[in-house]
């Protein structure tokens, strides 16, 4: 009989988000603000790396690593002491990510840390948890945790942590701009927003999104699409960061079928219908726009997912690159 060899550690990778759509209905008691939004996963990846230890830490290393607490307020690290708390207790593990989504962007980046370390936990301690079951935890950790471990296209409702697939057959081709000058305070957004909504008398109403966006995705037709693209918090990261007017405007000056900030900001989405129509509008935006970051991804993609592990017999990690891996910096 060969015993299967445990792993001494496991890598996962993990997508950051846009919001197609983000209706934002009346602030709760609990200090959240109900949603109805559409999450799409983007291929720019995290990746997260765990290893057995003596003691809980997480070191980061990678394109936007300095913004990142690496203390015990990382979100991988949370999840993954919490997972092990939750299991009955774990040997520790030590952490490191590779980060390569933007920190406070609105793409969820601390989020998608998460749900990495939960499946990366989860494989290497033999748990062997559904996702059903991980998505419990992920809720606790963040309302955009759950949507990280689905990957895809999918409406949240709740406070963004209840989630239903949306049938989307086809893939979206987007140009991100991403902000050199720091990112923005979620709930700091939010609050604007409800500054604006009270200064403008508008009480907003119990949050649906619109069946126009649900059946442009059916096909995925990029005009129509495009069309659907909305956010409710855009007007207050704007009002927060008034560079992004300027950034949305240069965009839709360039052939592009939709623009749209995601969540809270500052990342803007700009959507085209062809992987050719991306570069364009990559040189456009680098020659007009205000000074930033332009990425090309391709969406929907898988959400947080085990692509290696490292075993006694086999040091090092194999790795699989399965999925849309584009990412591609100008
Ligand atoms: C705006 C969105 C859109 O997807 O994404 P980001 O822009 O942060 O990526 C999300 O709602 C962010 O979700 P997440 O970043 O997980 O937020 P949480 O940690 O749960 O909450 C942080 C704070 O945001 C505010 N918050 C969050 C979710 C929600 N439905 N209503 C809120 O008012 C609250 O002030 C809360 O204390
Ligand atoms: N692993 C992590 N990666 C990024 N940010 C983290 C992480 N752990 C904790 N944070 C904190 O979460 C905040 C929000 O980060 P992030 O998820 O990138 O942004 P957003 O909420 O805009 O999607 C950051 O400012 C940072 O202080």
């Amino acid at each position: 009989m060969t015993l299967a060899a445990t792993p001494t550690g496991v890598t996962a990778r993990v997508p950051g988000k846009i919001n197609l759509q983000l209706v934002v209905g009346p602030l709760r008691e609990d200090g959240y603000h109900e949603l109805a939004t559409v999450f799409h996963a983007v291929g720019l990846y995290d990746h997260v790396i765990v290893t057995p230890s003596d003691d809980w830490s997480v070191r980061v290393g990678g394109r936007h690593a300095d913004r990142v607490p690496q203390d015990g307020s990382n979100l991988a690290l949370r999840a993954a002491r919490l997972l092990a708390e939750e299991s009955g207790g774990q040997q520790p593990v030590s952490i490191t990510i590779d980060k390569q989504i933007p920190v406070a962007a609105g793409m969820a980046g601390g989020s998608a840390d998460a749900a990495g370390a939960l499946v990366a936990c989860d494989a290497l301690w033999g748990l062997g948890l559904s996702r059903d079951e991980l998505a419990v935890l992920a809720a606790r950790l963040g309302s955009d945790v759950p949507f990280l471990l689905h990957g895809g296209t999918a409406i949240g409702s709740g406070r963004g942590e209840q989630l239903a697939p949306v049938l989307a057959r086809g893939r979206l081709h987007w140009v991100l701009w991403i902000s050199r000058h720091g990112g923005l305070s979620t709930p700091e957004v939010y609050a604007e927003c409800d500054r604006l909504r009270e200064a403008a008398g508008h009480t907003p109403p119990d949050p649906e999104p619109t069946g126009e966006l649900l059946t442009a995705l059916r096909t995925m037709e990029s005009t129509a699409v495009g069309a659907a693209l909305h956010n409710d918090l855009q007007e207050a990261a704007m009002s927060l960061d008034p560079t992004l007017a300027t950034v949305v405007q240069a965009g839709l000056d360039l052939d592009v079928e939709g623009a749209v900030v995601s969540g809270s900001g500052p990342t803007v989405a700009f959507l085209v219908g062809s992987s050719d129509a991306a570069i364009d509008l990559t040189v456009g935006l680098a020659a007009r726009g205000p000074e930033g970051d332009i990425v090309r991804v391709d969406g929907p993609v898988p959400g947080a997912q085990v692509v290696g592990s490292f075993t006694p017999s086999a040091p090092g990690p194999t790795t699989s690159t399965s999925g849309s891996t584009d990412g591609s910096t100008s």
